[in-house]
């Protein structure tokens, strides 16, 4: 497919081919797993108050991909924060399965950007952490975190420390720590935005295809546009200054997902809207508002 596909000769990323629209059809169809009804979120900071998340509300259904993407300061954090019972909200409902989310649970896995593995503890025994927090017995524990760490391909590095591991090593350790206690919905916050671009790809299609082999439901935070429009069933995007849902869109992608689409007209169609809610014009007026820069050493030399 030619890179260069002329913007007025694009579908709307609203037409979707008949696989795929079937393939929604069904998916709206399957049991909703995580409802959220008006979600408000206000923190009370030594500025005053900041309205973090004003009456969002979504569903996610079961074994459905869902990314999150908005501008800086938009409140992904805080929403996915909140999901994961991690932070407390000002009103409206969290629901998981139906039931009110009041802390975290073992429903939620979560996977963060940062290493957050434990340095002094083996890969195994990383992934075993989460079952010893649940009482589960240590051989039952072994067998769990063997098949866990099979799947996530890191069976020879089970009694390797976290040092010695890259870094897409050490995600698809917390990928293996977090789904050791099969959660209803994992929940990602920029997990592979540390990552070098060719890790960051192989995680992609990693992270696919753990999600195709189990029941899990991901909810998965990225800054990146088209890491969310490769992975996710649907994208909801987020404004900025208060929190609010802008759009919740169907990718018209067709799975399999795979590297070519990128330049697909579907692709880029969708690629195009997410760039206008998310990068809208600047008016007139806010084209003209510079930071004052100053210069704080003395410098002789011309750059340019
Ligand atoms: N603990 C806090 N106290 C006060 N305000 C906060 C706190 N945490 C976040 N905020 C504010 O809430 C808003 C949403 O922040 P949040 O970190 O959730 O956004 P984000 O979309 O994840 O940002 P980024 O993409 O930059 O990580 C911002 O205005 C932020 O300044």
């Amino acid at each position: 497919m030619s890179q260069h596909i002329q913007q007025d000769s694009l579908p709307s990323y609203l037409d979707q081919q008949p696989a795929v629209k079937s393939r929604f059809e069904r998916l709206k169809q399957r049991e909703v797993v995580l409802e959220v009804r008006g979600l408000h979120k206000i923190y009370e900071g030594s500025k005053g108050k900041t309205l973090a998340l004003k009456d969002v509300s979504f569903k996610t259904h079961r074994r459905e991909f869902v990314c999150v993407i908005g501008p800086s300061g938009c409140g992904k954090s805080t929403l996915i924060r909140i999901l994961a019972g991690l932070e407390s909200y000002s009103s409206g409902q969290v629901l998981v399965d139906g039931k009110p989310v009041n802390g975290p649970g073992r429903d939620r896995g979560m996977v963060f950007q940062g290493y957050t593995l434990f340095p002094w503890r083996t890969v195994k025994s990383n992934v075993m952490f989460g079952l010893e927090m649940n009482n589960v017995s240590r051989s039952e524990a072994a067998r769990e975190v063997d098949m866990w760490l099979e799947l996530v391909g890191l069976e020879k590095f089970a009694d390797a420390y976290p040092h010695e591991l890259s870094g897409g090593m050490k995600q698809r350790v917390a990928i293996a720590r977090a789904l050791v206690n099969q959660p209803r919905i994992l929940l990602m916050d920029e997990p592979f935005g540390a990552l070098d671009a060719q890790t960051r790809a192989r995680m992609q299609s990693h992270l696919i295809d753990i999600w195709r082999n189990i029941d899990i439901t991901i909810l998965f935070i990225t800054h990146d546009l088209d890491e969310a429009i490769h992975l996710a069933d649907r994208i909801l995007v987020l404004k900025a200054h208060p929190g609010e849902v802008q759009e919740l869109i169907e990718v018209p992608v067709p799975r399999p997902r795979s590297a070519e689409q990128f330049n697909s007209p579907e692709f880029i169609a969708t690629k195009a809207r997410l760039e206008a809610l998310i990068h809208p014009p600047q008016s007139e007026a806010e084209q003209l508002v510079h930071p004052h820069m100053i210069r704080l050493v003395n410098v002789n030399d011309n750059v340019e």
